[in-house]
This record gives structure tokens, C-alpha cells and sequence, in this order.
């Protein structure tokens, strides 16, 4: 049979004798719970995967190896605070529709639909592949024919066909697009919206190496997906498509840094003038700040940045970004050391607003807030405050003597000599002279009013100083 057939039938089968089901009866069967989709890496993509096939009625069997990950699930729970996950495990759990396993390989021997979703972290500049390579050896142990694998990681193109696919075939001893099926689907959600994002948000993109893959993924994917999808064939075109997100967005942020720097030397209002200039429609000035942090920001370029170099590429643009984004805690810092009272440097009570990597959540990945930290231990500071309102306990802070994590916000700041905003919480807008009092504040983000403290007492990245 050729491609680009009728959709509700498989429109390549490629296996000769082995006639494949209709996608209709392949839906029928995944909605009756006959076949189950295994969702392995229950973390903050994971979670609100499993959670979206569980929403369309699908049986879900949720694998991680974290014992407490495991132990949270089995009670409904989870340690991400995505809105509405909890109740949509437990749910699952009462209907019988959520099942946990400590077992990849039977977790895969189990499901139809298996879907990658561990991390992909960094190390030495480099993707750390490990706990991707660990899953896949697993599913590949359990993969039965015709089942379906979906990567779900964002990773450097071509990780898929050069790395998973041979993990797959040689545990498997079964041919990718032939005996199974193997999709990539990158996940494009923003933390503290993610089931949204996946169901509502943005479209989602499948990619596969053949046409019919991609034919069944577009009928899988739309159970979940009601933005509808956007089609890839090559899955090295749909990883790199993710990393690009990243990148364009890293590059921006990298600019509204240089321009602020610039607005800082001129003593120009960065922000009225990013604010005008956006008035027009071609124009999207990003916001400058104390840092760029999180799971995936930071990370993407170098992926980018790893294969260029692999290919005698000089992405220029790529990485001067991550340069001046890199650099901008400790510029931040050195303008926000500038305001403390005359004092030795090593006596000063500082505090810093924000562990959490931005607003609105709780995740410290590569958070902004450790550079700050590391540089004043290293300037032997040993008073030193971290407030975060979500960011209840952090194994990284508990390295630091000098350092105190705490939720209380009126303790923060009261009677310091230094606060600094690096995250922006919405919790800090509340901030003003009463508040404070007369501590100076470096604001990181940009977030507050200067009008509601003392001109002297406020200082702020793209802020001029009022005279
Ligand atoms: N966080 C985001 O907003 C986001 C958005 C888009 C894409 N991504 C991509 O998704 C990937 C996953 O990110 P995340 O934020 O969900 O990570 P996470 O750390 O929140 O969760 C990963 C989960 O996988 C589990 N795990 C790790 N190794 C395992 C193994 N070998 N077997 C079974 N379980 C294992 C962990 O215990 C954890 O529960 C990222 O690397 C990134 O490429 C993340
Ligand atoms: C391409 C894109 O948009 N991707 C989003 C991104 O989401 P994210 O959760 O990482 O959050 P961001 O908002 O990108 O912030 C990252 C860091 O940059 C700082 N920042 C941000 C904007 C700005 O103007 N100035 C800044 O300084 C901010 O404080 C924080 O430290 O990656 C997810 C995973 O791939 C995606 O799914 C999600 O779509």
C-alpha cells in the first residue's frame, strides 16, 4: 500500500504478511482500555502527559525510578504543582484507569504506547543521554510488534534515529517502521499551565521517519491535542524545531540584556523604551533580567552549540546569547552590591527575593538565584537570606551555612542591608517603602514600581537613576 491513503486505514503497513489494524479500531482500543499507554518519567512533563491521556480515557500506567515519585502516585499524588494533576491521578487511581509500576520492562510488556518523557540534562556542555538510554533499553526489553514508542525529551537532532531507534531494535530484535513504530512529539508546555498548554495551548508537533507513523501519531496525538498538530516527516527536523524555540527565545532574551546593560550606561528608562518600541507590530523586545534559568532554556543552545561545533559550524549569534546571558547575575549583583550601606562587605544581611527560576513556580532548576549565592559566599557574606513564597525546602541551599530558606516575607526583609529581587513572583509586587523601610532593593526583574520607594533606596536593571 501507498502513503497519503485514507487516514482511518494504515496507509504503509511494511510488514507483508502482517496486516495492520484500521486507526479506528487502534482508537476503539485505547478508549476501552485494551491498550494502555505507558507514560515513563512522571516529573513536571511527564505528569501532566499521563495526566492529559488519562483526561481522554485512556488507561495510564505511570513508571519513574523514584521510590517517593512512585510512592506519591499510587496516593493520587504528585510532586509538581500543576493544577489539576493531583485530582486527575486520583481519579485515575479510583477508576482503575491509573496503574503504577516500579517495572519498565513491564510496564512496556503491558502497553501499546510507550512514551519517553525522563530528563535530558546537561554535561559538559554536552546532552546527557543516560536516563533516556536506561527507559529505552527497558522498553526496548519489553516492546512487542506493533507497539509504539514516543520521545517526548527535547535533544539534539538526530538522537532519535542515530541513538534510540538502535537501542530499540537491538533489544528488541525487531525493525523500527517495520515491526514498531516510533514517534517524536517534543513537549512545548509552560510549567503552572501544562495541562492546558498540551490540551489547549499551542498545537502539538508529531514527527515520525515514515508515513505511516506519522498518519498514526496524528490519530493518537488528537486524542489529546485539541489545537490540532502540526505534521513532521523526519523526526531530526522536529528535534531540531524545539531546540529553535529555545534558541530564538534565549537570543531575545540575550538582546533585551544587552539593550538594558546599554539603557543602565545611559542612564535611559529601558523599559518606557521597550515598551514604545513594542507598540509596533514587528517588534517584540523580551524582558532583561538577573538571569536566564530553568530546565530548558539554557540548555537547548548548548545542544545547538554542540552539534555546530560537530559540524564546523560557528553559530555566532547562539553563542554570544548565552554569553551575555550567562554573565548577567553577576552584573546584576555587582550594581545591587553598589547600594550597600558603607559597611565591611562581610558584615552586610542580605536577602534575596526568589529561588525559583521565574515567577509563578516552584522548580530551581539552573535558577539565576545559585550564581548569586556562590558569589557571595565567595565574597564571604554570611548572613544571607532566601526568601521564595513556593519554594518550601532546597537540597542545593542546604550546601550553604550561610545561607537560610524561608517563606515568611516580612521576616526577609525586615531589618537588612541588602535585598535583592531576582525572581519575579507575583507575591513581591505588594513591596513598597513601608515595607522595607530603609533597605535598598535591587530589582532583578524589573517587577516593581520605582515610584513606591525612596529614589535613593531603589535601583533596578534597565532602570535610570532618578536624581
Ligand atoms: N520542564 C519543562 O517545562 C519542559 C518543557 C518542555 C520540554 N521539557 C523536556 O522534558 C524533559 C523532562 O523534563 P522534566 O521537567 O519532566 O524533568 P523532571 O526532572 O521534572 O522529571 C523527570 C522524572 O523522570 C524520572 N526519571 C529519571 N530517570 C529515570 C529513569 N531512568 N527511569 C524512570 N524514571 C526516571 C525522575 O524521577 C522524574 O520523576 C526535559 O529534559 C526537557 O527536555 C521540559
Ligand atoms: C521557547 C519558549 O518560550 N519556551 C518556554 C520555556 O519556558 P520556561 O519555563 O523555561 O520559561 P521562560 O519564560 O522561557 O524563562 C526562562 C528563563 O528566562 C528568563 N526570562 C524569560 C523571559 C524574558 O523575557 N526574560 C527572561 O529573563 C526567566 O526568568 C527564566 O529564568 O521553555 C519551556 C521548555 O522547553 C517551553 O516549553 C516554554 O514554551
Amino acid at each position: 500500500m501507498k502513503s497519503g491513503g485514507n487516514k482511518d486505514k494504515p496507509n504503509n503497513p511494511l510488514q507483508g504478511d502482517v496486516i495492520l489494524e484500521p486507526f479506528d479500531t487502534l482508537i476503539r482500543k485505547f478508549k476501552s482500555g485494551e491498550y494502555i499507554v505507558s507514560v515513563y518519567g512522571l516529573g513536571h512533563v511527564g505528569a501532566p502527559i499521563a495526566s492529559a491521556w488519562l483526561r481522554s480515557g485512556v488507561t495510564v500506567i505511570g513508571v519513574d525510578k523514584s521510590a517517593k515519585v512512585l510512592e506519591n502516585a499510587r496516593k493520587g499524588l504528585t510532586h509538581i504543582p500543576e493544577p489539576m494533576v493531583n485530582e486527575t491521578f486520583t481519579n485515575g487511581l479510583n477508576n482503575n484507569k491509573f496503574l503504577v509500576y516500579d517495572d519498565p520492562i513491564q510496564a512496556s510488556r503491558t502497553s501499546k504506547l510507550k512514551m519517553i518523557c525522563v530528563p535530558v540534562l546537561i554535561r559538559k556542555n554536552k546532552a546527557d543521554l543516560d536516563a533516556v538510554k536506561e527507559v529505552t533499553l527497558a522498553i526496548g526489553t519489553g516492546l512487542k510488534r506493533n507497539d509504539i514508542v514516543s520521545v517526548h525529551p527535547s535533544i539534539p537532532p538526530g538522537t532519535t534515529e542515530k541513538f534510540l531507534i538502535p537501542i530499540l531494535e537491538k533489544s528488541s530484535g525487531m525493525r523500527a517502521a517495520s515491526d514498531f513504530f516510533v514517534i517524536y512529539n517534543p513537549e512545548r508546555i509552560y510549567e503552572g499551565r501544562a495541562i492546558f498548554d498540551i490540551e489547549e495551548g499551542h498545537p502539538g508537533i508529531v514527527s515520525s521517519n515514515d508515513n505511516y507513523s506519522l498518519d498514526l501519531a496524528e490519530k493518537l496525538f488528537g486524542l489529546i491535542y485539541k489545537k490540532g498538530l502540526v505534521k513532521i516527516l523526519g523526526i531530526k527536523t522536529a528535534e531540531a524545531e524545539k531546540l529553535f524555540e529555545g534558541v530564538y527565545r534565549d537570543v531575545n532574551i540575550a538582546l533585551a540584556n544587552e539593550l538594558a546593560r546599554l539603557s543602565d550606561r545611559l542612564n535611559i528608562d529601558f523599559w518606557q523604551a521597550k515598551k514604545a518600541a513594542n507598540s509596533q507590530n514587528f517588534c517584540h523586545i523580551h524582558d532583561p533580567g538577573i538571569g536566564v534559568g530553568g530546565a530548558c532554556i539554557p540548555i537547548y543552545p548548548q545542544f545547538i552549540l554542540d552539534v555546530a561545533i560537530k559540524n564546523k559550524i560557528n553559530c555566532r549569534i547562539t553563542k554570544t546569547a548565552r554569553t551575555i546571558n550567562n554573565d548577567m547575575p553577576s552584573y546584576s549583583l555587582t550594581n545591587a552590591l553598589k547600594m550597600l550601606p558603607r559597611k565591611v562587605m562581610r558584615k552586610s544581611k542580605v536577602t534575596i527575593l526568589g529561588l525559583a527560576f521565574r515567577g509563578g513556580v516552584s522548580d530551581t532548576r539552573l535558577s539565576p538565584t545559585y550564581d548569586i549565592l556562590k558569589e557571595l559566599t565567595r565574597l564571604k557574606i554570611k548572613d544571607v537570606i532566601v526568601h521564595d513564597p513556593l519554594v518550601k525546602q532546597d537540597n542545593l541551599i542546604l550546601k550553604y551555612k550561610n545561607v537560610e530558606l524561608v517563606n515568611n516575607l516580612d521576616y526577609a526583609v525586615t531589618n537588612r542591608d541588602l535585598i535583592v529581587l531576582a525572581t519575579n513572583h507575583q507575591e513581591y509586587l505588594k513591596l513598597n517603602a513601608s515595607i522595607i523601610g530603609q533597605t535598598p532593593i535591587y530589582d532583578g526583574r524589573g517587577l516593581l514600581n520605582p515610584d513606591e520607594f525612596e529614589k535613593k533606596l531603589y535601583r533596578g536593571i534597565g532602570r535610570p537613576i532618578q536624581p
